[in-house]
């Protein structure tokens, strides 16, 4: 079963189309880069999948079930954000947010929660902050945290909304690995929205990139090209490989075509 399949997906708020005639189908441990312009619908697409925002057009599937229906099977990292030193919930408490989060009341553990709480947290060699207030924990900690709550439902779809973010190096290149290892040992497809590609180089099967309402997907070096870059931004873009990183010249802060009123978007390239 795909692990998720957006079928003439399109998101518009008000007169204004973000994307639209969007077919992605993602397989099981497959990694999705999804990169594009401030503003043309990273955050938007994510909450779409999380069923938090309705599709204008089209339909998604997470592991075969709408979005609602399929809460466990879908998990969210969100940008690191620095949580208050007050915080009072330990390192468990997170956790169990993955797997309970979307029930009201304070609940109580189902059968196996305790032990995937346990194994999540083992996973992301964070069973020391279990018992740990999560506020004093690093930043690098804290994003260790947040992977750990959302693999403990063992979801058919990680949905990581920029989680580098204010992280240092070494912190990237920790939570990176992880997120990797899992979708290899699990064959836990990822959706990994960045601005910066290269911390997730080595990782990245296919990309996802949107811009001014048209998109392109495919490998790496099919979609982050000059030729590519430069149509989607409507722009004179120059995209450099040197070793192992990819540097971008000249994009601009919107496409030249982007549109608040919208004509109808040319959709894929290509
Ligand atoms: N609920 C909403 N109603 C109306 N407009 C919205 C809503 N949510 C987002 N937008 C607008 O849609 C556009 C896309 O927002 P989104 O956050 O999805 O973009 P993004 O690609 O993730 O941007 P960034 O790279 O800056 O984080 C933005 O211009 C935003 O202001």
């Amino acid at each position: 079963m795909n692990a998720l399949e957006l079928r003439g997906a399109g998101l518009s708020y008000g007169s204004r189309t973000l994307w639209s005639g969007l077919d992605l189908t993602v397989e099981p441990g497959e990694f999705i880069a999804v990169l594009g312009a401030n503003g043309s619908g990273k955050t938007s697409l994510l909450r779409a999948i999380l069923g938090l925002q309705p599709l204008t057009h089209g339909s998604v599937l997470v592991a075969g079930q709408p979005p609602r229906k399929a809460s466990r099977a879908i998990g969210y990292v969100p940008q690191h954000r620095r949580l208050d030193p007050i915080t009072p919930l330990r390192g468990k408490d997170v956790v169990r947010l993955g797997l309970d989060g979307h029930r009201w009341g304070p609940g109580w553990l189902r059968g196996d929660d305790r032990q995937r709480i346990s194994a999540a947290l083992e996973e992301v060699d964070a069973t020391s902050f279990a018992e740990a207030p999560v506020g004093e924990l690093s930043g690098g900690e804290q994003q260790r945290v947040r992977i750990a709550q959302a693999v403990a439902s063992d979801p058919a779809v990680l949905l990581c909304d920029e989680p580098l973010l204010t992280l240092d190096l070494a912190s990237q290149r920790t939570i990176t690995s992880l997120i990797d290892r899992r979708r290899r040992a699990r064959q836990t497809a990822v959706l990994f929205v960045t601005h910066e590609i290269n911390p997730v180089l080595p990782y990245v099967d296919r990309v996802l990139y949107l811009a001014g309402g048209q998109f392109r997907v495919g490998p790496v070096d099919e979609v982050l090209t000059s030729a590519t870059l430069s149509t989607l931004y409507g722009a004179e873009i120059e995209v450099v490989r040197s070793g192992d990183r990819i540097l971008v010249a000249g994009l601009p802060e919107q496409p030249e075509h982007a549109h608040d009123h919208c004509i109808e978007p040319e959709g894929p390239l290509g």
